[in-house]
């Protein structure tokens, strides 16, 4: 750190200290944004530290996916995510609700009106004993929106959307695993959430169920503008979706963006990936096992700033 220089006036610093601080603040346009988020979990005097300083961003109308090895704290993101749980430390915003300071009250409000919910355990999205209708109708009823009669148009357009017309009067045990899903979607957006989140939606069902369970989240992305996040281990989902961000220890530490390209000679249209490593805002880098591995680096890397970009070399290495 340099001390500002003698001929540095008064009015310079004043200037530099507004510039820093109207310097808009992290994820202040982002529909999510985690700051360094921590959660340690105490379990028979063990302490295990689920998120280690996660970062995340995501942008309104985004249909992203989370994806990571057992383990990495993908389901302890989400949960805070769905205001079931609260971390340790760092921030958690999502549509201008702290989730770290919210009260039981707005929590309750914020887990009716803000996010929705689809789980993996088909069971566990639908109640047995109500048709696909009455499980849609549920959550507009519980938060005291509109007329039965408005209720019952909502809940018929959202099964048209999803293509469920048919199964309007079938209790969940007479649906399929995919159309259980799919109608877990259409409860989830019942009281029209900003953010709609699901932890493996697909992990229980075929392919084929799969993918139209996938088609009807791309559809509530594209018709209702929702913003939606997917944890999965499934690569069909992971690869469709424009962003995917990998978790690691508790930290986000890659991301592949896709684009479509178009050849300019031959007017065909492919899908490009790119993955990209996680820069976090103290600096911190995850390099990916495999590289490092290969090039047995431990414990220490030796940097080089080019012009560019930076060199990482193992330690025992002859710089270039
Ligand atoms: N309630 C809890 N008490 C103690 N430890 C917990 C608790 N919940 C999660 N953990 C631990 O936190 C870490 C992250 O767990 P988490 O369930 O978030 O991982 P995940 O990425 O969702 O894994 P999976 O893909 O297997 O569901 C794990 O080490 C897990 O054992």
């Amino acid at each position: 750190m340099t001390s500002p220089s003698t001929d540095t006036t008064l009015a310079e610093l004043e200037q530099r200290a507004t510039a820093r601080r109207d310097r808009p603040s992290y994820g202040h346009d982002a529909l999510i944004a985690c700051d360094r988020l921590v959660r340690i979990f105490s379990a028979d005097g063990v302490e295990v530290q689920a998120l280690q300083g996660l970062d995340l961003l995501v942008t309104e109308g985004e249909l992203m996916a989370l994806v990571g090895a057992s383990g990495s704290g993908k389901s302890t993101l989400m949960n805070i995510l769905a205001g079931l749980d609260v971390p340790t430390a760092g921030s958690a915003k999502v549509a201008g609700c702290d989730l770290l300071s919210m009260g039981p009250k707005q929590r309750l409000r914020y887990r009716r009106d803000i996010v929705g919910f689809v789980w993996q355990q088909t069971a566990r999205n639908l109640l047995p004993y109500l048709t696909a209708a009455q499980n849609i109708t549920l959550p507009m009823q519980l938060r005291g929106r509109g007329r039965g009669r408005e209720r019952t148009e909502r809940a018929e357009s959202l099964l048209r959307m999803l293509g469920l017309e048919e199964c309007r009067d079938r209790r969940p045990q007479q649906l399929s695993g995919g159309q259980q899903q799919r109608v877990a979607i259409a409860v989830a957006l019942a009281n029209n959430p900003s953010v709609l989140l699901a932890d493996e939606p697909t992990g229980e069902l075929d392919s084929a169920s799969g993918e139209r369970v996938f088609a009807a989240f791309r559809r509530a992305n594209e018709e209702l503008g929702t913003t939606i996040v997917i944890v999965t281990h499934d690569q069909a989902v992971a690869s469709e979706v424009r962003r995917t961000v990998a978790i690691r220890d508790g930290r986000t530490s890659s991301e592949v963006l896709r684009r479509t390209e178009v050849d300019a000679a031959t007017g065909l249209e492919s899908q490009v990936a790119r993955e990209y490593a996680m820069l976090d805002r103290a600096g911190r880098l995850q390099l990916p096992a495999d590289y490092t591995e290969a090039l047995g680096m431990e414990h220490r890397v030796m940097l080089e700033l080019e012009q560019d970009h930076i060199g990482v070399w193992p330690d025992d290495q002859p710089r270039p």
